[in-house]
């Protein structure tokens, strides 16, 4: 659906010049939601901005729907863009119209008739949630009313497209969760590419099916989103998950102690309906070995369930060793940490 090749974009001239990206591949399919998580100043803006041509690439190809962009004359390349919506983290709505007529500026720009107008703008303002505020104006909407305002006008001209700049960065974490809810609504209902950036990895992991992890303008990796949360390969990424499950000290010193026992400490995933199950305290009284849970996460990533498991084994090393063969052989992920 997006197929972003060699993308370079370098800002200002000579000696004041600035790589914002260098040479990214990416491709996204279609009715997926994906998500680029990176700090800031990493290209994450630079990046989306440059699949609708905000941005114009200093070199590389952005391909939608199988058309290169950068090869586009300037009405063609106006009319594309209206099947790309984009929202914003600060809404960008327009302050001195109602919630109403934001919603309806694309439709009348394109001059669509009156009664279409009406037709979508009511369509739009219930599936967002906003029917009893079609008058008000933005200033008196909260932030997460003036997000849907944002979303509800994005898709008035039914684009097959989704760009979300930072769309939840300025809001508080519940409202963050309705607006997530929202566009997973969205991209089920209407099969909607969505495409958004952001520097939360709870954002990644409410809602998307692959991450792309940029830094210093270039992609260091990229995945599903559970392959790449619960085994993270660049550092850059696991200081993105550390940051969420704050584990410390503690825990690693916990972790060293084994070796000098003959305890060994393993982080064990569990994907799926496996997360439910026993597997873990039935294999271990099987082999006869003792564990001490030292540090424990269950969760969902997108709507599926998993839990991720640091423990230490107690008991004789054969004994550890086939309990930990038999949870692989169980399907379970296990990660020998000392
Ligand atoms: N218009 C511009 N002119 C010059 N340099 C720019 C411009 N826009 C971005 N940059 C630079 O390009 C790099 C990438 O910026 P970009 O805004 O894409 O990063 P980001 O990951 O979105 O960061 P943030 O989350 O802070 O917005 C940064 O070093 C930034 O200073």
């Amino acid at each position: 659906m997006i197929e972003l090749k060699g993308l370079t974009k370098v800002y200002g001239r000579g000696a004041a010049a600035q790589t914002a990206l260098s040479g990214v591949d990416l491709s996204i399919r279609q009715g997926e939601i994906f998500g680029v998580i990176g700090h800031s100043g990493a290209g994450k803006s630079t990046l989306i901005r440059c699949i609708n041509l905000l941005e114009r690439p200093t070199e590389g190809e952005v391909r939608v729907g199988g058309i290169d962009l950068t090869k586009l004359g300037r009405r063609e390349l106006q009319e594309r863009r209206r099947k790309i919506g984009m929202i914003f983290q600060h809404f960008n709505l327009l302050s001195s119209a109602t919630v109403y007529d934001n919603i309806a500026f694309p439709l009348r720009l394109t001059r669509t008739p009156g009664k279409a107008v009406e037709t979508k703008v009511n369509e739009l303002l219930s599936l967002v949630g906003l029917a009893e505020h079609a008058d008000k104006y933005p200033a008196q909407l909260s932030g997460g009313q003036k997000q849907r305002v944002g979303i509800a006008r994005a898709l008035a001209s039914e684009p097959d497209v989704l760009l979300c700049d930072e769309a939840t960065s300025a809001l508080d974490p519940q409202t963050t969760d309705s607006i997530l809810a929202l566009l997973l609504d969205i991209n089920k209902r209407f099969g909607l590419t969505i495409v958004l950036i952001t520097h939360e990895m709870h954002v990644i992991q409410s809602i998307c099916d692959r991450v792309a992890v940029i830094h210093g303008g270039g992609i260091v990796e990229q995945g599903e989103v559970a392959k790449v949360f619960l085994k993270p390969q660049h550092d850059v990424t696991r200081e993105f998950i550390r940051s969420e499950a704050r584990d410390g000290g503690p825990l690693q010193a916990a972790i060293a102690a084994g070796g000098a026992d003959g305890s060994k400490a393993a982080k064990i995933t569990f994907i799926g309906s496996r997360t439910y199950e026993s597997t873990l305290s039935r294999t271990a009284s099987r082999t006869g070995v003792h564990f001490a849970i030292l540090q424990g996460t269950i969760g969902t990533i997108k709507e599926e369930p998993y839990g991720q498991l640091t423990v230490r084994f107690e008991g004789p090393a054969e004994a550890i060793g086939e309990t930990m063969a038999e949870l692989t052989r169980q399907g379970l992920d296990v990660e020998v940490l000392n």
